[in-house]
């Protein structure tokens, strides 16, 4: 009986789910190909390492490969991904099928992040590379009639020593298609701090950025990109939970997180797969939006972690009982927290966010 029960809710709340316009922070390029796509352009480039040349089949190798509960064994799949995606062709399309999907999904603004140095072995410039995914998001919103807006984030790896090459790319690319910087890869051995000169040079520059922190590390991750890198937004952030006391009680970096209103791109998907959090019943992000944090729901690698936006929403209604309401509060959110200009990110709310969940409500 309680399955039945569970698939008829499943099967409702659904439906409204993908109409429901949606806001991603956190998506990665890298993380998101189609499975045909990667299979495709492994052909034309050459590229022999594949596990599967089924695309079903890759898809699921993606998702078991990542589910180990570890970050570290997340992040070698990647290496398929990036392999595959070296060319100026390859790259344009990706980023706009990347649009086409994200729409498809009912995602309205998105900002997708990548890391312009791993697509270098072909002979690319960074600028080439970031050319040319530009140019396929524009091809992308061209496609979906301009029912979403993609902004790009630059992702410096926090193991290399590029970042603040990758820093002076974002701000030479600003206002042309890149909307921030982001720092990602291994937490662990690998804090903020050893990419200061990149923050830096990003505050120098009025840039914005959002860090990686509280994922494979605890709270004082989260405390170093705040309190000692300026960071604007957290990637993932959920750890900020170990200065939180069982009464809900907050420390005072939690305090200063939520009172600064700096957003957490939650990732619950991704987290249960890194480790980072147990199930989805006892995720800690029902928790944080109770208590008043900037949440935003995020798919962070939609092939990775085998998921999209609607499905990330209906893993939260099934653990928490959501309805529109709390979907409308995580893209409002999103967008207020998006790294565009202030009437523009009133506009996607009043014009876009608030008139598709009114109708979603009146038509329940
Ligand atoms: O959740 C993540 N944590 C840290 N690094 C990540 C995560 N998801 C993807 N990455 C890495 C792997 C990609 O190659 C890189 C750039 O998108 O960012
Ligand atoms: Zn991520």
């Amino acid at each position: 009986m309680h399955l039945s029960d569970n698939l008829a809710s499943t099967v409702s709340v659904a439906d409204w789910v993908r109409r429901a316009p949606k806001a991603v922070l956190h998506d990665h390029l890298d993380g998101g190909l189609r499975p045909a796509t990667i299979i495709e352009l492994a052909r034309a480039c050459g590229y022999t390492g594949l596990p599967t040349e089924d695309p079903a089949e890759l898809a699921v190798w993606f998702r078991d490969a990542a589910d180990s509960g570890s970050l570290e064994r997340y992040l070698e799949t990647f290496a398929h991904t990036c392999a595959v995606m070296q060319t100026r062709e390859a790259l344009f399309r990706v980023a706009a099928e990347c649009a086409e999907d994200l729409a498809a999904d009912g995602v309205v603004y998105a900002e997708v992040r990548y890391a312009p140095e791993q697509h270098l072995a072909a002979g690319l410039t960074l600028d080439e590379v970031v050319d040319a995914v530009n140019e396929g998001f524009r091809e992308g919103e061209r496609r979906t009639g301009g029912r979403i807006t993609v902004g790009t984030l630059l992702t410096g790896m926090r193991h290399t020593d590029r970042s603040l090459e990758i820093a002076e790319l974002t701000v030479a690319h600003r206002d042309r298609g890149v909307a921030g910087f982001d720092i990602a890869g291994g937490e662990v051995g690998n804090p903020p701090s050893r990419h200061l000169p990149a923050f830096q040079h990003l505050k120098r520059h009025n840039c914005h950025f959002t860090i990686h922190a509280g994922e494979a590390v605890g709270a004082e991750s989260i405390h170093e990109a705040v309190q000692v890198c300026g960071a604007e937004r957290i990637g993932h952030g959920v750890r900020i939970t170990d200065d939180i006391a069982e009464d809900g009680t907050l420390g005072h970096l939690a305090a200063y997180v939520r009172d600064n209103r700096i957003a957490l791109e939650v990732c619950p998907t991704s987290n249960l797969q890194t480790g980072a959090a147990k199930d989805y019943a006892s995720h800690p992000i029902d928790q944080l939006r109770r208590l008043g944090f900037r949440v935003t729901l995020n798919t962070d690698n939609r092939l990775v972690s085998g998921t999209t936006m609607s499905e990330e929403f209906q893993h939260m209604a099934d653990a928490f009982h959501y309805g529109p309401d709390v979907f409308e509060e995580f893209t409002v959110a999103a967008v207020e927290a998006a790294f565009l200009p202030l009437p523009e990110r009133r506009r996607i709310i009043d014009e876009i966010v608030r008139p598709g969940y009114a109708a979603i409500r009146a038509a329940a």
